[in-house]
């Protein structure tokens, strides 16, 4: 009896400390608007809530409704057990927290730990001002000049074109408006672009051939490709929910054997060894020979090389991590859009057919080169309305390191700041009629296109000095994979989107994927 009543004395200890504490961390932020916790799943269980900043946009615009419209609908608080979260969706506060008061707002550790599977890189350093940021900025730079963007070009295409043979092998007669047409309605659309976008990272970024498209079962190329996506998968969650959560900490060596990340982990790590010394020597042998670098145009040789010229400013185990974010943040991202991208055309086929007569004006039947990216307007509007309207990755985290002012709120020391990259791609202040698909918002002139892109009211790349590095890869990428797409395939959307259970809905997760999307490709006859 007396045990019990000890148990019930100490339960009740824990519970006014954790109130205590909520309420304390609470009345620091009540003076902004917004509400509890609200994201869904997982993410309502206390100990994983506090570690988990993947969030809903739409959840946090019915908040943004909710609570903060009367308030300008520009900032909303979402409260979490004993921290606080600042959703900013609007673009003088993004100037703000980014550039003017950015020295305030370094990257807030927690949301991007999990992408720290080799060690520190790029996207996880917080403070932008630390110089070992400069340094892995210095050395990741040269990897996206033209001369390489040239080379995923002419890649891309070929990627492509691979997907394309696939598809013609499994080519149907189907039925569309009682019409019969020719084409492929793959299963998963995701499946085969995720397969596009990998293969191309597999040449681009390591120089190897994944063996996406072929037969060959059992290559190495299937055995690092297969490692990376366990680990850009399992391998980041088990990191975050796990590796990193206090009480669960001790589990994480287990569930890395459970989920074999652990052996995913050694074959990357020992095979991007093996590359970062072959390729290491291999410069320096040519730079001996001739005082020039090699031919090689991999994301990796270049990260190599740049380390070599600017003499080691990054340890291989920084270059390494580099790469290793550099494939993670570069293919599920990609692939997303482009998914996106075919579904929004699918259903528009007046936008589509624009589209399409603007390739082959431009294009006459041969494949897109570098140059023809600042000469194809529209189909860069539909790009850019793409990742308006679905921004694959929809916030960025900081965290205030002292108490500032943004806008008319007094941000308190420690409070976490999202910069909703969503909501202010969809602020009503910004964009006419924010969730509707019209390309036509977006000029047909490369250097007008190009202010919007640094006003902070288009932001799918977040901006200031932590903006993308890979925006251009990505923009180069897409506007290649739907220029050959227009060439030769029509796109149908199947959905019947009047029926609730037939419409296409986002899936939430690091990037926010199309669910339930089924679309055909349908052949065009010369
Ligand atoms: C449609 C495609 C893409 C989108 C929408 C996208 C979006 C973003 C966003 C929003 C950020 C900022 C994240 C934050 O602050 O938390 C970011 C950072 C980053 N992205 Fe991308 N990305 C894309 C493609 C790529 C590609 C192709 C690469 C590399 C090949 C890449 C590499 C990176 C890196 C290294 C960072 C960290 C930069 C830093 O913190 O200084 N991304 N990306």
């Amino acid at each position: 009896m007396y045990l019990i009543e000890l148990l019930l004395a100490i339960l009740l200890v824990i519970a006014t400390i954790i109130i205590v504490r909520v309420y304390t961390s609470y009345r620091k932020v009540s003076h902004i608007p917004g509400g509890w916790q609200i994201t869904s799943f997982l993410f309502r269980i206390p100990i994983v809530a506090e570690y988990v900043f993947i969030n809903n946009p739409r959840r946090i615009l019915q908040l943004v409704k909710e609570k903060s419209e009367k308030e300008n609908g520009n900032v909303v608080r979402v409260s979490l057990m004993g921290r606080n979260i600042v959703y900013i969706n609007d673009k003088e506060l993004l100037k703000e927290v980014i550039v003017t008061k950015g020295h305030n707002f370094p990257k807030h550790k927690a949301p991007y730990e999990g992408f720290t599977i080799f060690g520190e890189n790029i996207l996880t350093i917080e403070d932008s001002a630390d110089e070992n940021l400069r340094n892995h900025h210095k050395v990741c730079s040269p990897a996206f000049t033209n001369q390489n963007l040239e080379y995923l070009v002419d890649y891309s295409s070929k990627s492509i074109g691979k997907l394309f043979d696939r598809w013609q092998k499994q080519t149907k007669e189907y039925t569309i408006n009682g019409k019969t047409v020719q084409g492929y309605s793959p299963a998963d659309i995701k499946n085969d672009f995720s397969d596009l976008t990998l293969d191309i990272l597999g040449q681009v970024g390591f120089g190897l051939d994944f063996d996406i498209f072929s037969a060959n079962e059992h290559s190495e190329g299937i055995e690092f490709r297969k490692s990376l996506e366990l680990l850009f998968t399992t391998g980041v969650f088990v990191k975050l929910y796990v590796g990193m959560n206090p009480l669960l900490k001790w589990a994480h060596p287990l569930a890395q054997q459970y989920f074999g990340i652990d052996h995913a982990l050694k074959y990357v790590s020992s095979k991007l060894d093996d590359m970062i010394s072959v390729r290491k020597n291999e410069i320096e042998h040519q730079f001996s020979l001739s005082g020039e670098g090699s031919d090689r145009r991999d994301l990796l040789s270049c990260l190599i090389e740049a380390n070599y010229l600017q003499k080691g400013l990054l340890t291989d185990d920084e270059v390494k991590s580099d790469a290793f974010i550099f494939s993670l943040a570069g293919h599920d991202t990609t692939s997303t859009t482009f998914q996106w991208c075919c579904y929004e055309l699918g259903k528009r086929l007046d936008v589509q057919q624009k589209v399409r007569e603007e390739v082959n004006s431009i294009l006459k039947g041969r494949k897109p080169v570098f140059d023809d990216f600042t000469e194809m307007n529209y189909l860069n509007c539909v790009v850019m309305e793409t990742l308006r309207l679905h921004p694959p990755v929809p916030a960025g985290f900081r965290v205030a390191k002292k108490s500032t002012n943004i806008g008319k709120y007094q941000i308190p020391k420690g409070t976490i700041i999202a910069l909703d990259l969503a909501n202010t791609n969809w602020n009503e202040k910004h964009w006419e009629k924010p969730f509707e698909f019209i390309p036509e918002r977006f000029a047909m002139n490369f250097d007008e296109r190009q202010k919007t892109e640094s006003d902070f009211t288009w932001v799918p790349f977040s901006m200031g000095n932590r903006k993308c590095i890979g925006f251009k890869f990505s923009r180069y990428e897409l506007f290649t994979l739907l220029s050959n797409m227009m060439q030769k395939y029509e796109i149908i959307t199947l959905n019947d989107e009047s029926n609730p259970k037939d419409r296409v809905y986002e899936v939430p997760g690091p990037t926010i994927n199309p669910g339930n999307l089924r679309l055909l490709f349908k052949e065009i006859s010369n």
